[in-house]
């Protein structure tokens, strides 16, 4: 008789932590009947050689979204998300301050494990577009102008421990008994699959890549937003351009999230899911992490080219320190950032001078930007405040808002918009989508931009954008 193996499910709540589930989900459901609808979560702490982004991956059912955001560099940071019990969507300059607001008013009726470290317990996770009102173009269908998607679960690493948190949204049809099964059911059905490996050559036709619109198209916007900022309409503007990769085969989101961390471990690498569509970065900038009242941000601006000789790149790293035009370029982000955490906090501190930052593929000008809140201040309430920085916007961005769309001729979507997290403390953590590519079927969009001031030289900024497209393009175009 054949021996039937019934491999052991990774994850299963002991019997204290399955009490505490019940007990939260009771409690769910009676708040439910009078709220309309509560959520109930346990966090329970795992195994730390789990790979969040592994389980997701492995684990999605169907085109459910998932939700993937780590800098391995940073001790091993990670969250996964899979599933979507709750969506928090709003629109408009409001944007932020609504989902702010509908994320504190849920979480004042949920019945939760809340005490446990950042990250874990009930969280919302997602991105903003970068306008206001979000993307026109359909291919951005499932990315809204501001959307926040409460995971069904969350697996969340921080220096080596990791938690996993299941969440369900209780309404007034619902029984405990009906939550207690289903996030059973769920966690029964989670697999440790690691990531796939990405194919180095794939058969079939060969990828073709494509600017959207004529590199000519990109310099001339340049051209013109040049002569605006000579005639002192404004101080700078950041333009981009976008470039398609078409592929025989949809691409492989796992296994690009899984070169993309290997290859950019101090970026924020991330992979948010949905449908059939995958929205993914690997970007150095940070928005702003909140912790309590303090406050970490990053103003990133001014870049130059890596070379794999450590002279020429020591080199090429003090050129930029010492280059005018960029520590200017660089100068406006942080003056920006700084002017605009200083009516919400007892102090805001930054070094007087940039450094420079090294990725794989480029360096840059950063200054790192700390502050202490006057008040208590949501995380997602700071990334409206800060959002567009003169990094991603322009100065004033008043006037830069209508050029950039003008000019660019493109739909940005959340490319340069924040994507990232928050908990039930309301801390969180978003960057900025930068080097970032909407991957949808067979087609992925790449998007990279570049900060334009008055002694911009087109040809310059169009091959800057080459470089900063090289973090994506090699991994995409496989
Ligand atoms: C807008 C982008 O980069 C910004 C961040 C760092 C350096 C930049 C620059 O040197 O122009 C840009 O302001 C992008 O990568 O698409």
């Amino acid at each position: 008789m054949p021996v039937v193996a019934h491999a052991e499910p990774p994850f299963a709540l002991s019997r204290g932590e399955g009490r505490r589930l019940a007990r939260h989900a009771e409690r769910a459901v009676r708040r439910a009947r009078s709220r309309g609808e509560s959520l109930a979560a346990v966090t329970v702490p795992v195994a730390g050689d789990v790979d969040p982004a592994s389980v997701a991956f492995a684990s999605r059912q169907g085109g459910e979204p998932v939700f993937v955001f780590e800098q391995p560099a940073r001790r091993g940071a990670a969250l996964a998300g899979l599933g979507c019990v709750r969506a928090l969507e709003a629109e408009g300059p409001g944007r932020f301050r609504q989902v702010a607001a509908d994320w504190r008013a849920l979480l004042a009726g949920s019945a939760a494990d809340l005490d446990g470290p950042p990250a874990t317990g009930p969280v919302a996770v997602g991105g903003f577009a970068f306008a206001a009102q979000g993307a026109s173009a359909p291919h951005w269908g499932r990315f809204p102008a501001a959307s926040l998607h409460v995971p069904e679960v969350v697996l969340a690493r921080r220096d080596g421990a990791v938690h996993l948190t299941l969440c369900a949204l209780a309404t007034p049809d619902d029984t405990a008994q009906d939550l207690v099964e289903r996030l059973e059911r769920r966690l029964a059905s989670l697999s440790l699959a690691p990531l796939p490996m990405l194919d180095p050559s794939p058969a079939g036709a060969a990828p073709r890549v494509a600017s959207t619109m004529p590199p000519e198209h990109y310099e001339a916007a340049v051209a013109r937003a040049v002569e605006r900022i000579k005639a002192g309409e404004l101080e700078k503007i950041v333009l981009a351009r976008e470039v398609a990769v078409h592929v025989p085969e949809p691409h492989d989101v796992p296994a690009i999230h899984g070169i993309l961390r290997e290859a950019f471990p101090e970026c924020f690498v991330f992979a948010v899911s949905r449908g059939g569509a995958s929205f993914i970065a690997a970007s150095p900038e940070l928005l702003l992490r909140r912790d309590g009242l303090r406050v970490s941000t990053l103003a990133l601006a001014g870049s130059t080219r890596r070379s794999a000789d450590p002279a020429v790149d020591d080199h090429l790293g003090e050129q930029l320190l010492r280059c005018d035009k960029d520590r200017a370029e660089q100068a406006i982000v942080a003056r920006r950032i700084e002017r605009t955490l200083r009516p919400h906090a007892v102090w805001v501190t930054s070094a007087p001078d940039p450094v420079v930052v090294k990725m794989a593929n480029i360096q840059h000008l950063a200054t790192p930007i700390r502050a202490q809140l006057a008040e208590p201040r949501s995380a997602v309430e700071l990334a409206g405040l800060l959002h567009p920085t003169p990094a991603v916007g322009g100065e004033p961005f008043r006037v830069a808002s209508p050029l950039i769309p003008a000019l660019e001729g493109l739909d940005r979507g959340w490319y340069a918009g924040p994507v990232g997290w928050t908990d039930a403390s309301e801390d969180g953590e978003f960057c900025v989508a930068l080097r970032s590519a909407l991957l949808d079927g067979p087609v992925a969009r790449c998007f990279a931009g570049v900060g334009v001031v008055a002694d911009s030289d087109p040809a310059a900024e169009l091959a800057e954008t080459e470089v900063k497209l090289q973090a994506l393009l090699p991994v995409l175009a496989l």
